[in-house]
């Protein structure tokens, strides 16, 4: 007990005197700027608020970049066009290593994913690619549209839905049949049980869990049981499959298949866990609608058009008919009169659209989640300086004039371009339509990442927003955003900023009314 409690204390004086003696070494010029205050309270918001920390950091330093120190290490953050277009083209810079440190919001169990090595995460990273062919993509559409229908049809005939909650509800089910087991897919009870223990690794992620892994605080257990179960339920299911013999057409089989299978595990759960900013952008593209009818109606408009266009008969609403024969025979309504099938028939002429249409014929529904992940996206990039050890030591990378140390960790707010005004126009308001979303300034858009760090799931994450936009535009004949007693909302929530992982308004501020355009299906 005596251990128990001298341990934590012991530990936690070691860190507050490595925290309040930050690096006092002499400052070269080309040094950041030392963000003035650096005890735990003055440190705690960036773990909490780190929109506001961050923000508040280039005031009181009054220059671009900054840096301040967590557990004695430099922290620098950047900001400006030539921070920005240095640090997106600057080698060295480890994404996981600073993840790793910087969020902690990825499973970690002892001595399996505590220790990833990057090779692992090469080759995790190289089955995802490989999961995303075009036709496997291709193969996924039904299936992820199959899925939807059925989580939608939940929902009932006309109602309100909390976007918030029930369309990352509905993407961590699509996301689980795209990346994880058929037989998770297939079994909704487990599906929910995994999205609750993934949502408990989210809360229980504290300072505390982040900074100091290894102290058994409430959240670290919390954190560690949750992790646990979510590779038991993985574990158990690769176990089954493997020992019944059984083959199916998924991510994990390619990875048993490759002879990857003690990457299974590993991979399927960082995959599941990577999905989340698929559900967050759901989330806030739907609300967006819900508050913009006219681009509601032009996404309405496109899809039915790619219907009309590349689904397979017999579900082409405009199908030209041969009326030279018999001129009495009447014309076909143009394209928006028609009345969308139901939703039974609307997953099946969505899903006959090839992939190839779905990818690069829909400039509308393009610029809106690409206007999503501008306004709504809280990212904040950081990646920790690890130059080559055969490099002199005092080799120092320069990131907008400014000298970062090796060992450094560096972090890049989205926000520093997605909201500046210089480059965007009334930055918060959502405008698919604004003429700078075709800037050529360098970088001026990263929503899926810069430079040498793409994002791997984008064909995935692309493909499966569009296709939920489509069942919702055709599917139901008007959806809202209202307040929780179901009026009109004068005015849509503003993404918060602060809320890094979900970027979530305050709780019951914003609900989408809806009513389906057709028949409930059985
Ligand atoms: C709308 C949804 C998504 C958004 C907005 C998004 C955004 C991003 C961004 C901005 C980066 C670069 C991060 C940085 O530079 O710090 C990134 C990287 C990455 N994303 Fe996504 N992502 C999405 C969905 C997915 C999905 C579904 C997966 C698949 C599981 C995925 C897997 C990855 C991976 C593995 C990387 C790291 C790439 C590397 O290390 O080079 N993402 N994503």
């Amino acid at each position: 007990v005596t251990a128990a409690v001298i341990v934590p204390i012991l530990t936690l004086a070691f860190w507050l005197y490595a925290v309040v003696s930050r690096s006092s070494s002499a400052t070269a010029d080309d040094a950041p700027v030392h963000l003035p205050g650096s005890s735990l309270s003055h440190i705690l918001p960036f773990f909490h608020r780190r929109f506001d920390f961050i923000n508040s950091g280039f005031q009181l330093a009054g220059q671009a970049i900054y840096q301040f120190s967590l557990l004695g290490t430099p922290v620098i953050v950047l900001s400006g066009e030539a921070a920005r277009r240095d640090f997106f083209q600057a080698k060295d810079l480890d994404l996981n290593a600073g993840f790793k440190f910087l969020s902690g919001a990825i499973p970690m169990v002892p001595g399996v994913t505590s220790n990833l090595e990057t090779r692992r995460i090469a080759l995790i990273h190289k089955r995802l690619v490989a999961s995303q062919t075009s036709e496997r993509l291709q193969r996924l559409i039904p299936l992820i549209l199959e899925d939807s229908r059925r989580v939608i049809n939940t929902w009932g005939y006309s109602g309100s839905l909390d976007p918030f909650q029930q369309l990352p509800e509905l993407i961590f089910q699509t996301t689980v049949r795209c990346l994880a087991f058929t037989e998770l897919a297939d079994d909704a009870a487990k599906v929910q049980r995994l999205k609750e223990l993934y949502d408990t690794l989210d809360t229980a992620t504290t300072p505390a869990t982040v900074l100091l892994p290894w102290l058994p605080g409430p959240s670290a257990v919390r954190r560690l049981i949750a992790t646990k179960r979510i590779y038991d339920i993985i574990s158990k299911t690769l176990d089954e499959r493997v020992k019944n013999g059984i083959t199916r057409d998924d991510t994990p089989q390619m990875l048993i298949d490759a002879g990857d299978e003690r990457l299974v595990i590993i991979g399927v759960s960082l995959l599941v866990a990577g999905a989340r900013s698929t559900g967050t952008t759901a989330s806030w593209l739907i609300t967006f609608l819900s508050g913009h009818p006219q681009w509601r109606e032009k996404a309405a408009e496109e899809v039915r058009r790619l219907v009309a266009e590349h689904a397979t008969p017999p579900h082409r609403p405009s199908e030209p008919r041969d009326t030279s024969t018999d001129p009495t025979t009447p014309q076909e309504p143009p394209l928006s009169d028609h009345r969308p099938p139901p939703l039974s028939e609307l997953h099946t002429s969505l899903g006959s659209v090839p992939l190839s249409a779905w990818e690069t014929d829909t400039p509308v529904l393009d610029a809106m989640i690409r206007e999503t992940l501008r306004v709504a996206e809280p990212h904040v990039a950081m990646r920790q300086y690890l130059p080559p050890s055969h490099l002199d030591e005092k080799a120092q990378l320069h990131i907008g004039g400014k000298a970062v140390p090796p060992g450094a960790f560096v972090m890049y707010p989205f926000s520093d371009v997605h909201l500046s005004s210089e480059v965007y126009k009334n930055p918060w308001c959502w405008d698919p339509a604004r003429p700078e979303l075709n800037l050529k300034a360098p970088y001026a858009y990263v929503g899926m990442g810069a430079g040498s760090t793409t994002c791997l799931g984008k064909r995935l994450a692309t493909l499966e927003l569009k296709l939920i936009t489509a069942l919702f535009v055709l599917g139901f004949g008007d959806f809202r955003a209202v307040d929780k007693l179901g009026a009109p909302l004068d005015e849509l929530p503003r993404p918060n900023w602060n809320d890094i992982l979900t970027c979530k308004p305050p709780a019951g501020s914003c609900f989408v009314r809806f009513e389906r355009t057709v028949e409930r299906d059985a």
